[in-house]
């Protein structure tokens, strides 16, 4: 039965190091979460911990609000940053090893690996070793051992990383069949735009320290100034000497700019009175000026939002 996952307050040091700082987060049922932060930042380090590879030197992690067990965890799909096939087996040998091992009948596991291998565009291939396929099928491989078991919790250290964007969509579309059975999914990556693309909530980590954590565009909406895009017919330079305004591009007629709101009110609403004044304000301005081609907010990308809360 598919659980909210939680870590709560985890701690790890290596030597002097620590690796994750008090790291708490949520990872829902049937929700794709984007574990997102630089080399180092310690996902592989928390995705360890919730597979029972590493110990935590304090903190839980909890399924349902209960204590992990050993008997929770053979019942959650992994793929490790490590990868874990090995290379001169056949896929279809390791993946029927792997469903076995994880207690499914040899005829359930014929069948999960049939549809698996077809949805992953490696149905051609499963018959041979490992080592015989591209990078890219072999980490579509290694999805599927991930997936064998019809895991109730699916962790993926960098599913994506080495994959090109046909195999993105293809891998996505099959951890979206998971989600859609109530699965809740994490997988760390450092493409942001693949994150910003795919995902249903976000948890961005560095040095070992959660930045945010959330949905997406909830976010998006906290961790931004209010931001919006003008087009007029001359040029929008006057835009610079606007009073609470800060011009992030300026190209001849379009501007992006900024609208200074404090940040607590616009946690609490794009729609709070101080904005929609200024945002309007600046709309009559450009109005006085000649006409309006085009005015409204736009949603800034992850990768500003991780700039920002990686400063
Ligand atoms: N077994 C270990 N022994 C010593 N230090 C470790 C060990 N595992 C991780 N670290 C250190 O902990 C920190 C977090 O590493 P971790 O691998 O979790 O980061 P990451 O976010 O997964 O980065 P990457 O994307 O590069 O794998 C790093 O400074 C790393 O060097």
């Amino acid at each position: 039965m598919t659980q909210l996952l939680r870590l709560d307050g985890l701690n790890r040091a290596f030597g002097g190091r620590q690796a994750l700082k008090d790291v708490t987060f949520d990872v829902a049922p049937g929700r794709l979460t984007g574990f997102v932060g630089a080399n180092g930042a310690g996902k592989t380090t928390a995705m360890r911990i919730i597979l029972g590879v590493l110990a935590a030197d304090s903190g839980s992690v909890t399924w349902g609000g209960a204590h992990l067990t050993r008997e929770h965890r053979r019942r959650f799909g992994y793929m490790p940053e490590e990868r874990g096939l090995y290379p001169k087996m056949t896929i279809r040998d390791q993946l029927t090893y792997l469903g076995r091992l994880h207690g499914l009948t040899a005829g359930a596991v014929a069948r999960n690996i049939t549809g698996l291998v077809d949805r992953l565009g490696i149905g051609e291939r499963a018959d041979e070793q490992l080592e015989k396929l591209s990078l890219g099928n072999q980490q579509r491989a290694q999805i599927a051992a991930a997936l064998v078991h019809e895991p109730e919790l699916l962790v993926l250290d960098e599913p994506f990383s080495g994959l090109d964007p046909i195999a993105v969509d293809t891998v996505m579309a099959v951890l979206r069949e998971q989600t859609a059975r109530g699965v809740p999914v994490l997988f760390s990556s450092h493409q942001l735009d693949v994150v910003e693309r795919l995902c249903d909530d976000l948890v961005v980590i560095g040095d070992g320290a959660i930045l945010a954590a959330g949905r997406r565009d909830e976010l998006r909406a906290a961790f931004t100034l209010p931001r919006y895009e003008i087009r007029v017919d001359g040029d929008a330079g006057w835009l610079r000497d606007q009073p609470g305004v800060t011009v992030v591009d300026l190209d001849g007629p379009r501007a992006v700019f900024d609208l200074a709101a404090g940040r607590e009110n616009e946690a609490a609403g794009r729609e709070n009175e101080a904005a929609g004044t200024e945002d309007q304000a600046v709309l009559r301005e450009a109005l006085a000026r000649g006409p309006v081609r085009a005015f409204g907010p736009v949603a800034p990308s992850l990768a500003e939002i991780f700039r920002e809360v990686a400063r």
